[in-house]
């Protein structure tokens, strides 16, 4: 049988991630979690891990050289591969929102939106009726309003301390986003008996999870 390969997001996702997939009965060797690899064997399972940036991890499932990936919804609605979306993994729950500076007055035609997700932010304010500038950065969005680049952002909140503690508020709240397990088409069509069976055992731990949370 041939082997899976698995994108899986380096950074906050890949703990929880590993730990599913160990709750689903993968043995992953203990020194997986902190190695500097970025190629991961696990022969015993018949599986290689690769480890990306998150945002990139589509990338990588759409082109193929992974048959699979683990990543944030937020990634998903930005990037919009060719991938197919096939389980909630309902882990690295958070949320897009729009915030900025308590009663800021707003005067321009266009106001400036600084944000990491162009294309999220660009159709949220089309759909909204709402013409802005999009300011695209790559982190640290909240800094953008306090310097004057920016009159709103459009970022994650999580437990929301990064706009607490940077005197922002939340004005709107966007979507909700949890970390998502995406296959390649062709893959899936390959290799379908095997990822089958990975989605029907992270199902399980899932819903399993779900009813422990309620
Ligand atoms: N508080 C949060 N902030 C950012 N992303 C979060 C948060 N909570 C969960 N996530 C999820 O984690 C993913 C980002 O992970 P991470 O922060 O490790 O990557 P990153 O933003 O590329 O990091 P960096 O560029 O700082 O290395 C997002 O795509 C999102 O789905
Ligand atoms: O609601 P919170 O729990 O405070 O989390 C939200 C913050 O975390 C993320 O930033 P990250 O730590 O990834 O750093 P970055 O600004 O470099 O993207 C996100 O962009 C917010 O700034």
């Amino acid at each position: 049988m041939s082997s899976l390969t698995i994108a899986m997001p380096k950074g906050r996702i890949f703990e929880e991630a590993a730990d599913l997939l160990r709750q689903a009965g993968y043995r992953l060797p203990p020194e997986f979690d902190d190695s500097r690899k970025l190629i991961l064997d696990v022969p015993e399972e018949n599986i290689r891990f690769i480890l990306a940036k998150p945002m990139d991890v589509t990338t990588y499932v759409e082109h193929g050289v992974a048959d699979i990936g683990i990543a944030g919804k937020d990634v998903m609605l930005e990037e919009e591969r060719d991938v197919y979306e096939v389980l909630d993994l309902k882990i690295s729950a958070c949320y897009l929102a729009v915030a900025g500076l308590p009663g800021a007055k707003i005067t321009d035609v266009a106001p400036k939106v600084a944000t990491k997700y162009p294309s999220v932010a660009s159709s949220y304010f089309r759909e909204q009726g709402e013409q802005v500038e999009i300011i695209k950065l790559n982190g640290s969005i909240e800094l953008a309003p306090l310097i004057g680049l920016a009159d709103r952002i459009v970022d994650i909140v999580s437990t929301g301390r990064t706009l607490k503690e940077n005197g922002l508020v939340e004005l709107e709240r966007i979507c909700n986003i949890t970390s998502r397990l995406i296959v390649n088409p062709v893959s899936y069509r390959m290799k379908d008996l095997q990822i089958d069976e990975l989605v029907e055992r992270l199902s399980l731990v899932v819903d399993g999870n779900e009813e422990v949370n309620l």
